[in-house]
């Protein structure tokens, strides 16, 4: 017997289909007793399927999403062209249509998942996307199903493949930003527009998608804050080094006693913390827990062989379920009322990159702004100057989100000096 499925978008990430299924076909036909075949795939124009032709690939391309929709022989939909439309249009339609759907698009999740969930519930059909987050790591499953016995209290993330790349390959043998930039996109990591990649915007969807599994929270995409690696300068890079972290894009959540707060943000990582040898398009996943405690998950975050390998994950995960008659339950099952922290309960420590004035008395300016917010030092360090201007470093002690702005807000407002950057300390 086969299960047809239909793919929509064949690029970098659908494109491997063909062959991974190709490598597992015996020990698939052993778990599933079925086999899977790619029955329709769906194309943008005459061109892309003389390409594809081109390029050895021999299937049944269509040009519309009606030929899918109006096959009875097709029960699965995979999705992967990526971006919101018309990819939220034609899901919502196989859904409609009674198919059960898999995509790796987690733009669409963060921001239309409730709706779309809700559309697969009432439809009683599948809708998966374990390789949304974290591409190869098998993380949403293993929140839904081996954290069920636990309680999250935090969770950090190097969710990112591109720009956890990009900075390794910067910082560690010295590439140009333009270089790394394109060689990550030669590479098949990046998304079609990198920009989501760079400032943040991918990994904040991610956050998104992670606090439903890990704190059964939704969040908006306004409601996850974000910054990027472009925010990151040389200087922060060398002063991270000297006082004995290394930086990266890191996305945190944490729950406080008011609600949970999520955040992406060039991060300060203590070189002994497992999070600081995550490198190069590798992805990890730091979990807190009452239960288990510390736990990390490693692995590939982007390209083309780990990603659709989540995909067929989630793909031999719904025939299953057709096989034991228990397809239409939710991917996650975890939900909660979605509390936002108080700012004055998030807390961390935080790194201070200030340009001053190269003479007496700065450094005591310093002090009264940050003693004004009750912020004590941990670390300081001051670059040699050149006479005329200098740049201080300071790592505070834990300081809350109120005390964070305060202190921004008043060292922007200080004549002569010149807040060059504050980033988060994780300890
Ligand atoms: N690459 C990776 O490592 C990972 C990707 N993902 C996600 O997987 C999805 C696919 O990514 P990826 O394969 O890298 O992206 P690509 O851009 O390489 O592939 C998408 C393909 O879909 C095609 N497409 C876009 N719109 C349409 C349309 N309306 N009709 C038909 N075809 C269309 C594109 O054609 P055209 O080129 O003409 O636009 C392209 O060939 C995205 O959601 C991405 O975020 C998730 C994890 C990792
Ligand atoms: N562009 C993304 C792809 C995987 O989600 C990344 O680089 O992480
Ligand atoms: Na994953």
């Amino acid at each position: 017997m086969t299960i047809n499925i239909a793919l929509l978008g064949f690029g970098t990430v659908g494109s491997g289909l063909p062959e991974l299924l190709l490598e597992n076909q015996q020990k698939l036909e052993m778990i599933l007793e079925k086999k899977i075949v790619i029955s329709k795939v769906l194309l943008r124009n005459q061109e892309a399927i003389e390409q594809a032709r081109a390029n050895g690939f021999d299937y049944p391309f269509v040009l519309s999403m009606n030929e899918i929709l109006q096959d009875d022989s097709i029960s699965i939909v995979v999705e992967l062209m990526g971006r919101l439309e018309p990819a939220r249009t034609y899901i919502s339609q196989a859904l409609s249509a009674g198919k059960n759907v898999v995509t790796a698009n987690k733009d669409l999740l963060a921001i239309h998942g409730t709706e779309l969930r809700a559309l697969a519930k009432e439809n009683h059909v599948a809708l998966y996307y374990e390789a949304a987050v974290a591409g190869g790591i098998p993380i949403l499953r293993t929140l839904a199903n081996s954290y069920a016995s636990d309680k999250i209290t935090r969770l950090l993330g190097v969710v990112n493949g591109t720009s956890n790349f990009m900075m390794s390959k910067m910082v560690e043998e010295a590439w140009s930003y333009d270089e790394a930039l394109q060689v990550a996109q030669e590479l098949g990591y990046a998304e079609s527009d990198p920009t989501n990649d760079v400032d943040g915007i991918d990994a904040g969807y991610k956050l998104a998608i992670l606090s439903e599994f890990a704190f059964g929270m939704s969040l908006s995409a306004s409601e996850v804050q974000h910054s990027g690696i472009r925010e990151i300068d040389k200087s922060d890079v060398e002063i991270a080094q000297q006082l004995g972290y290394v930086i990266k894009l890191v996305g945190e959540i944490v729950e406080v006693e008011s609600g949970i707060f999520a955040e992406v943000s060039p991060t300060f990582i203590p070189k002994t913390h497992p999070l600081s040898s995550v490198s190069g398009v590798m992805n990890a996943v730091f979990i807190e827990s009452l239960g288990i405690g510390e736990s990390m998950f490693y692995g590939p975050g982007a390209g083309q062989k780990p990603t659709i390998t989540s995909v067929l994950a989630d793909i031999i995960r719904v025939v299953k379920r057709m096989n034991d008659g228990t397809i239409g339950k939710s991917f996650n099952e975890y939900s909660r009322k979605t509390k936002l922290a108080k700012p004055e309960n998030v807390k961390n420590k935080y790194y201070f990159s200030i340009e001053t004035p190269d003479s007496t008395g700065q450094f005591l300016r310093l002090v009264k702004i940050f003693t004004s917010e009750d912020a004590s030092f941990e670390q300081v360090l001051q670059q040699k100057g050149d006479g005329k201007r200098a740049i201080v470093a300071i790592i505070c002690h834990s300081l809350n989100q109120v005390q964070l702005k305060n202190i921004r807000e008043k060292l922007n407002r200080e004549v002569d000096f010149s807040l060059l950057n504050s980033f988060k300390v994780i300890y």
